[in-house]
């Protein structure tokens, strides 16, 4: 079994993260709890920034707020120094409530409605990454009407498919996101952008998709822009000042998963940007990049207590726990694989298969096939590691089902982070039928 960052089995044979123990844990908060080790979580905001400073290179950091945000998610990422990504008005909101300086967020996103856009430019965040002719008209209108410059880069989609699920690839020419480079719409957009008064282009954006375990992508990726900088250069006279790569960097969430270390995917890349610029001859660019997944993945744990257990002779045996595809949709929605254990008994000989179902209606709500563990019994606490990313996130009250209380561990110590949602705040929004039945 894989244990991450500060995690360890302690004296009483219990899992512990953070110092914590996770049955104590469970017992104070009540499940499903979803447990963030504060440490791994710095650890990886500080491993990124530091591999750039080896580099000597130029950089900016933000962190991809849609893996998981809070506020004191935010607050975490704005002590560490790290700039933030924002994709809808909801996750600017958490931002600026938590006091997250704006000058330091960036505003993605593929449909940014008018009134996110006003917000944003009233809120004076640092940068927008645009991603349509739509968005290019638009913007600008608004940060005219305010006579109010912005900074923009532009969202270029650079024809290149990085190997990851179809659902989180995004870099491959027929994609809901960004200009395309092939078709000359990139070359476009950017001419457009630079002859708009109240645009100041800082330069290109590409990202081209998620859980991606090697560099090679990224490689072709920085070629292709290397190549777009000089024909735009060449027509434009445009000095170009960042380049963002985006996120995308894979972790390990089963023993088969064989990420690189954030020190290497950053190596890669300033390499890769310096070699490339070198070549066509330019300045160097600042480098930005959007880790989300590899800052907050392998740092969150979802503890969900066992109930019933159905055997099926012959075939399989199901374990059904306390939550399900309400905190973790990724299982359903990509096939996703996890690994788990008991965290009230980690040391007891895993003789028995099970596959771990949710709770939801819904037969595809399994968390995970074929899982060793120890014969369980109900009452038994089933910790599934690395869901710190896109699990709170893509959390949902189907079935009515409130969603997860959130802590932070670190030293021994418990933060509450989000509260567990009761059944009263499920009701918050509903009103009441106005009936037109007339009683008889
Ligand atoms: C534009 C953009 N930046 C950054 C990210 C973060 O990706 P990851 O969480 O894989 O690092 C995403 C999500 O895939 C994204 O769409
Ligand atoms: N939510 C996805 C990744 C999408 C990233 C956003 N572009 C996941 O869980 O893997």
């Amino acid at each position: 079994m894989v244990l991450y960052g500060t995690s360890r089995i302690n004296e009483r044979g219990h899992l512990e993260i953070g110092g914590c123990d996770v049955v104590e844990l469970a017992e104070a908060y009540g499940t499903p709890l979803m447990i963030y080790d504060e440490v791994l979580i710095r650890r990886q905001c500080r491993a990124f920034v530091q591999a750039f400073q080896d580099k000597g290179m130029k950089a900016q950091v933000a962190y991809a707020s849609k893996a998981f945000s809070s506020v004191a998610m935010c607050q975490l990422i704005e002590e560490e120094g790290l700039s933030l990504d924002v994709v809808s008005g909801g996750e600017l909101y958490t931002a600026l409530k938590a006091g997250f300086p704006p000058e330091r967020i960036h505003f993605h996103g593929n449909n940014k409605s008018p009134e996110e856009l006003n917000m944003a430019l009233e809120a004076g965040i640092g940068c927008f990454v645009v991603d349509n002719f739509t968005e290019l008209a638009m913007l600008h209108t608004l940060a005219e009407a305010r006579k109010q410059q912005v900074k923009i880069l532009l969202r270029i989609t650079p024809g290149v498919e990085a190997h990851t699920h179809d659902y989180i690839a995004t870099g491959q020419e027929d994609s809901k996101f960004g200009f395309d480079l092939n078709s000359g719409q990139a070359l476009q957009a950017l001419k457009q952008a630079v002859n708009q008064p109240y645009y100041h282009v800082l330069g290109l954006h590409a990202h081209i998709g998620s859980q991606i375990f090697d560099t090679k992508a990224f490689q072709l990726v920085i070629q292709r822009l290397a190549g777009f900088v000089q024909e735009a250069g060449n027509e434009l006279g445009w000095p170009l000042s960042v380049l963002n790569l985006g996120g995308g960097f894979g972790i390990r969430y089963t023993r088969e998963d064989t990420p690189l270390s954030p020190q290497e995917y950053v190596y890669a890349l300033c390499d890769g940007v310096k070699q490339e610029w070198q070549a066509i001859n330019q300045p160097l660019p600042e480098v930005w990049i959007e880790p989300g997944r590899s800052i907050v993945g392998e740092a969150g744990t979802t503890v969900y207590t066992i109930g019933a257990h159905k055997e099926v002779p012959g075939v399989r045996q199901y374990i059904s726990v306390d939550g399900g595809m309400s905190d973790n949709l990724r299982v359903a929605l990509y096939q996703a694989k996890y690994e788990a254990c008991l965290a009230n008994r980690m040391t007891a000989e895993r003789s028995e298969v099970y596959t771990v179902a949710g709770k939801l209606c819904e037969t595809g709500d399994i968390l995970i096939w074929d899982l060793p563990l120890p014969p369980v019994k109900q009452g038994d606490l089933l910790a599934v590691f690395c869901t710190g990313a896109y699990g709170y996130s893509m959390a949902n009250n189907y079935n009515r089902i409130p969603r997860p209380a959130v802590v932070m561990t670190r030293d021994s110590e418990a933060h509450l982070i989000i509260q567990r949602e009761s059944y009263e705040d499920l009701l918050r929004l509903d009103v009441p039928l106005v009936s037109k039945v007339t009683q008889k």
